[in-house]
């Protein structure tokens, strides 16, 4: 095992950290992780979110074919997908197809692929209680989202809240988007939502696919 693997950070080995987010995702369901990647590459992300969200970002969509109007109801950031063209996503990427497979190995999840999105939420901006996947009618297995804001306060709003289950609305914890941490959770399991962000907000919003595809369907879909 080496511990100062360049992808993991606090000295902390890879594989200790798939282990702790593989038994957190076993008893709870969720996890939180600070100091998620190296200091260098969180600052590389912070930097290239900031840059591309003044000209590529799009109004973030919930779902396929969904009208944008009906959208901005539900949520107002905006977004972009990540790519392997840029060097900076790829490493992100790249981290998140070992954590894929460490998953995989201890957790016999079957995750398939992972995509995800920087996401931009400007002073006022929300994305009001959803559920990523519903159970039986998704590929979407586990989410994560990943935060790119330095000395973020509690008056900047911008939490996102977790709740127990789709039956029981209490709340099961609130998340500060604040640098460098991530959080990862069963995606058909957990409502949750964004409240209003009174600062700039970013981050990267990820999911963890299954490939349900059979023989008459191809998924997931291009
Ligand atoms: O930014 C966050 O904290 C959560 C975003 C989210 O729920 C989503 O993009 O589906
Ligand atoms: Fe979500």
């Amino acid at each position: 095992m080496n511990s100062n693997s360049p992808s993991t950070s606090n000295n902390q080995s890879l594989e200790s950290k798939l282990d702790v987010i593989a038994n957190n995702l076993a008893d709870a369901g969720y996890v939180i992780l600070q100091d998620f990647l190296s200091e260098e590459l969180a600052k590389l992300l912070q930097h290239q979110a900031q840059t591309l969200s003044e000209t590529d970002f799009k109004p973030a969509s919930i779902g396929r074919n969904q009208d944008q109007q009906l959208n901005s109801k539900v949520r107002s950031d905006r977004s972009l997908w990540l790519n392997k063209e840029s060097e900076t996503q790829r490493q992100y990427l790249d981290f998140m197809e070992q954590v894929r497979v460490g998953l995989n190995r201890r957790l016999f999840m079957g995750l398939f692929d992972f995509e995800c999105h920087f996401s931009h939420y400007q002073p006022g901006d929300f994305y009001l209680k959803h559920l990523d996947a519903f159970k039986g009618r998704s590929n979407r297995a586990l989410s994560t989202v990943y935060y790119l804001n330095p000395s973020w306060q509690e008056s900047f709003g911008g939490e996102l809240v977790l709740y127990s289950s789709e039956q029981d609305s209490s709340i099961l914890t609130r998340i500060k988007p604040v640098f460098n941490q991530c959080v990862i959770f069963l995606s058909d399991s957990f409502p949750h939502e964004v409240l209003v962000s009174h600062k700039d907000r970013f981050s990267i919003a990820g999911w963890f696919r299954l490939n349900n595809s059979n023989h008459n369907h191809v998924d997931p879909a291009l």
